[in-house]
């Protein structure tokens, strides 16, 4: 009789998320969830538990009488626990689960579990085990902020009228002219591809390093377009700061003559994305600035509050040398700057983010818009440093200027491949311009993260492809 009861009663019981349990304002409802616990606590006559299912931080108190049979439940395990909710006598939570019946799903022995009740595990720690770090409070709690991050930046987008397009992920093009590429062939040899050019698409083509030309081509039609997706570069540096594989945000605005139109957009997405996440994300994003990277959020309330500094490439120059500074590389006029200056500069800005613009023309893409401001030549790019991370976003007006750009390709020896691009500018060509965000660095600068390996779900870099 006890046994059909309970099966009655597990049967008409709602499934809910922790996260609804927590914040249900209705007592004495029937509810089922199910998750990992996260902490067992046994006394006299109840046991304790804790129990996540990635909807919260905050994980679901479980009250049970020690008579239910707990033998296999132990930390880590998967469980199935139907009961009532009730207001929770306890400050630490609003509601608790007073179980009726507890499932073992599946059992975790918690002596190979590399994870241990209360253990204050670090990311390094942790990202040893790419396969189990998502069971963790701080992995867990990144992916949500990951995931609302990603909606907030489409939101933005939408909000502000521009249409999404999805961007190849495999092109013939190496947009950024970097030579970092992957190239893509078939495994194995059905294909039957010997040396002789025999490509798979008859051409070398490569796993993409950004969406640019793409989204040049859609800003033919359309003012204002977007994508975010992964892109790849095969750079066999191993800082705190390069993946292999990243997602990059990537916008172009047609109609656009000046570097302020694009620097207003990355402000924009920078402040509103973030903005959402304090809202939406709170605990997750709180659980990262107490224990991680404490005194980030001073620093995150700086950049909302404080606009964004500008400066010119030669005025960061002349920043750099005039500091007292001893640095690796020395600054000097026409040289890419070195993260140790990009981090001097942002320092001496008062650590709130700054725009640099009109970079030396060689420095630049065949696209870049040339000033023409001689005897400086510069181009009208933009980069943005933020603090802790260095550069976020790389932007620039675009060539459009059809003779100008014929020129700067004949010269690289680039415009036959290129014949397409040229074609945008002879038909209906207008000024235009657009950036790419760096979406891990991105996280890495709002979160404090040191290394960008803590910041996607699955890390790769040279050396490690690990799942
Ligand atoms: N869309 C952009 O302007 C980004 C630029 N192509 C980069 O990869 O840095």
């Amino acid at each position: 009789y006890i046994i059909l009861t309970k099966r009655l009663y597990s049967s008409t019981a709602k499934r809910i998320r922790v996260r609804d349990a927590l914040n249900s304002l209705e007592t004495g409802s029937i509810i089922k969830v199910q998750g990992w616990v996260r902490s067992v606590r046994s006394q006299k006559h109840n046991i304790f538990l804790h129990v996540s299912d990635g909807s919260s931080l905050q994980p679901l108190q479980v009250v049970a009488s020690s008579d239910l049979n707990t033998r296999d439940l132990t930390f880590g395990c998967a469980v199935d626990v139907t009961g009532r909710l009730e207001k929770s006598p306890s400050k630490k939570q609003s509601m608790e689960l007073q179980a009726n019946r507890i499932d073992v799903v599946g059992e975790c022995n918690p002596v190979d579990f590399p994870f241990k009740i209360k253990g204050h595990h670090s990311l390094e720690y942790i990202r040893q085990f790419p396969h189990l770090r998502c069971r963790t409070n701080a992995f867990s709690s990144l992916l949500r902020i990951r995931s609302q991050a990603t909606a907030a930046i489409h939101a933005y987008f939408r909000d502000n009228n521009y249409v999404q397009i999805h961007t190849p992920v495999i092109t013939s093009n190496d947009c950024e002219g970097a030579g970092e590429l992957f190239q893509v062939e078939p495994a194995g040899n059905e294909w039957n591809l010997d040396k002789e050019n025999h490509h798979f698409f008859s051409v070398p083509a490569y796993l993409t390093v950004s969406g640019q030309l793409h989204l040049e081509v859609m800003a033919g039609a359309f003012p204002a377009v977007y994508t975010f997706g992964p892109t790849f570069r095969a750079e066999n540096s191993q800082t705190r700061r390069h993946l292999a594989e990243f997602y990059m945000v990537e916008a172009e605005l047609a109609f656009t003559e000046s570097l302020k139109d694009l620097m207003k957009v990355m402000e924009g997405l920078f402040k509103t994305t973030t903005e959402n996440l304090l809202s939406h994300c709170a605990e997750d994003v709180e659980l990262f600035h107490k224990y991680i990277s404490p005194g980030n959020m001073e620093q995150v309330d700086l950049m909302m509050k404080r606009n964004f500094n500008v400066i010119s490439y030669t005025e960061a120059i002349d920043i750099l040398n005039r500091s007292s500074e001893q640095f690796t590389f020395k600054p000097e006029w026409g040289c890419d700057l070195q993260t140790e200056h990009e981090k001097y500069i942002v320092q001496h800005c008062g650590n709130v983010p700054v725009f640099v613009t009109d970079y030396p023309y060689e420095l630049k893409p065949f696209y870049a818009r040339d000033n023409q401001d001689q005897p400086q030549h510069t181009a009208a790019a933009v980069d943005l440093l933020v603090p802790g991370v260095g550069e976020l976003c790389g932007g620039s007006l675009r060539e459009e200027r059809l003779e100008l750009l014929r020129t700067r390709l004949e010269k690289a020896g680039l415009n036959d491949t290129y014949a397409w691009y040229l074609q945008l500018r002879e038909f209906g060509s207008v000024p235009h311009g657009g950036f790419g965000m760096g979406f891990e660095r991105y996280l890495q600068c709002v979160l404090g993260i040191d290394n960008i390996k803590d910041t996607i779900p699955f890390a790769r870099f040279s050396h490690s492809c690990v799942l």
